[in-house]
């Protein structure tokens, strides 16, 4: 048994679910869990609806869009039983409309959950019945009942125990009756049924965490990239694939923010020994990359780049030094609002994180330390790591920048600017 996890890109559009329909033909026979994200854009297009809700805007061309670029997806995909399907979407968007009129503003994570939610549930029932089209057995579960977690909406985390067990009953009893199960990356659900996401792109995390409670003998997650590289192929020119990763290097690109993979997904597939590949779903002929146990060690540069950074530094007015108990209320506030650190540097009177741009949780966070710090702040910046780095490739990255922050560990160089054009 494996499992497949197949991102927004690969069901984009009707030419993409065929293809994905295509690929899962390659395997006959073959036992495959197959973790759906959203279909293309989806989740953007519904924390833009989330918004325009929240601040008392019409939401009604927004939600026609989305509709609209479901249906069509829906019309080229059916034929004779189209009617069947589209009925199911409208009900669907029903359900949305109804969730939106029932959004309270003061608990916003939890009302994001149920409204970001709906980009899987959408995308997951149009595949079943369109792979059930194609011929396939295929069931439906639904990832809320299975993946159970706690209440930490929007990067809520998982009770490993109770989803084994959930996983296991749920997922065996379909795999007797059928070839292929499939269920919506990126969710979960909580112990009294509310629905709960695992952080944005989290649908590989998913993946990873059926084929671990499932023993999977590998997971595959396909990309509209032939596999991983050393850079963002569409932001470094001449970047090399990796035929295969150690768990360990992969972990380190994720933590450091290559967007390829999520950084929760190693970690159980390299607790169980489960191997993952990255592979093209565009060229499904080609290998990819593997991801495994190994003594392989790169010593190419990598290069990775997060976006969408916030430079954030606290400071005391009166010359205060920055001290360990100051740092501690800071950590606390970064906790309490589940905000990460991607870098951090003190001087003697000042404190800099690098963060996500996340305006809702930073804003909480400017409320919480504002009495006790003067906060300044940047926004719009990226985070740039170069590992296993060379002079030339910070020249040529930092030229023209105005560094905001930079650090260097022995093989690791990393950066805050404010717009990366490269020439690299
Ligand atoms: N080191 C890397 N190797 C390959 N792709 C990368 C890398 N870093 C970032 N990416 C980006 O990751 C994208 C694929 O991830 P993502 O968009 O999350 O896929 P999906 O949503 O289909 O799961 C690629 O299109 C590529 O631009
Ligand atoms: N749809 C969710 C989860 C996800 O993982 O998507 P993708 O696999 O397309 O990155 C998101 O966009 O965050």
């Amino acid at each position: 048994m494996q499992v497949f996890k197949f991102g927004g890109a690969s069901i984009k559009d009707s030419e993409a679910v065929c293809n994905m329909s295509e690929i899962l033909k390659r395997f006959p026979g073959e036992k495959i869990l197959i973790v759906v994200s959203a279909m293309g854009k989806t989740t953007n297009a519904l924390e833009e609806i989330l918004h325009l809700r929240l601040n008392s805007l019409s939401t009604t061309t927004a939600i026609r869009t989305l509709f609209q670029y479901h249906q069509s997806i829906v019309t080229k995909l059916f034929k004779e039983n189209e009617a069947a399907v589209s009925h199911l979407l409208e009900e669907i968007f029903h359900e949305l409309n109804a969730q939106l009129s029932d959004i309270k503003k003061t608990r916003y994570d939890e009302s994001y959950d149920s409204i970001i939610s709906f980009g899987e549930i959408i995308s997951s029932s149009i595949l079943l019945h369109y792979l059930q089209k194609e011929g396939f057995t295929i069931s439906k579960i639904d990832a809320k009942d299975c993946i159970k977690t706690d209440e930490s909406f929007r990067d809520a985390l998982v009770n490993w125990e109770t989803t084994k067990d959930l996983i296991n009953k749920t997922t065996q009893a379909e795999f007797h009756k059928n070839q292929l199960v499939i269920t919506q990356g990126f969710l979960g659900g909580t112990a009294d049924g509310k629905i709960t996401t695992l952080g944005r792109e989290g649908s590989d995390f998913s993946a990873a965490i059926f084929a671990s409670c499932l023993h999977a003998k590998a997971v595959t997650i396909w990309k509209d990239v032939p596999g991983i590289l050393n850079g963002d192929p569409k932001k470094i020119k001449d970047a090399v694939l990796y035929q295969e990763l150690s768990y360990q290097e992969a972990a380190e690109m994720t933590y450091y923010g290559a967007s390829v993979i999520h950084p929760k997904t190693i970690k159980p597939l390299a607790n169980a020994g489960i191997p993952m590949h990255v592979r093209s779903f565009s060229s499904p002929e080609k290998g990819g990359t593997i991801i495994h146990e190994c003594e392989t060690v790169h010593q190419i540069p990598c290069i990775i780049i997060k976006e969408r950074q916030s430079l954030i530094t606290f400071k005391l007015n009166d010359f205060t030094f920055i001290t360990e108990a100051l740092i501690g209320k800071i950590f606390e506030a970064l906790n309490k609002h589940h905000i990460k650190i991607n870098m951090m540097q003190n001087t003697a009177i000042s404190f800099s994180i690098c963060v996500n741009d996340d305006l809702h949780r930073l804003d909480q966070l400017m409320k919480e330390l504002e009495d006790d710090f003067s906060i300044r702040y940047n926004t719009g910046l990226e985070l740039a790591t170069i590992k296993n780095f060379n002079e030339n490739l910070i020249d040529s990255i930092t030229a023209g920048q105005e560094i905001y922050m930079d650090q260097r560990s022995r093989k690791n160089y990393q950066v805050v600017i404010k717009s990366l054009e490269f020439r690299y």
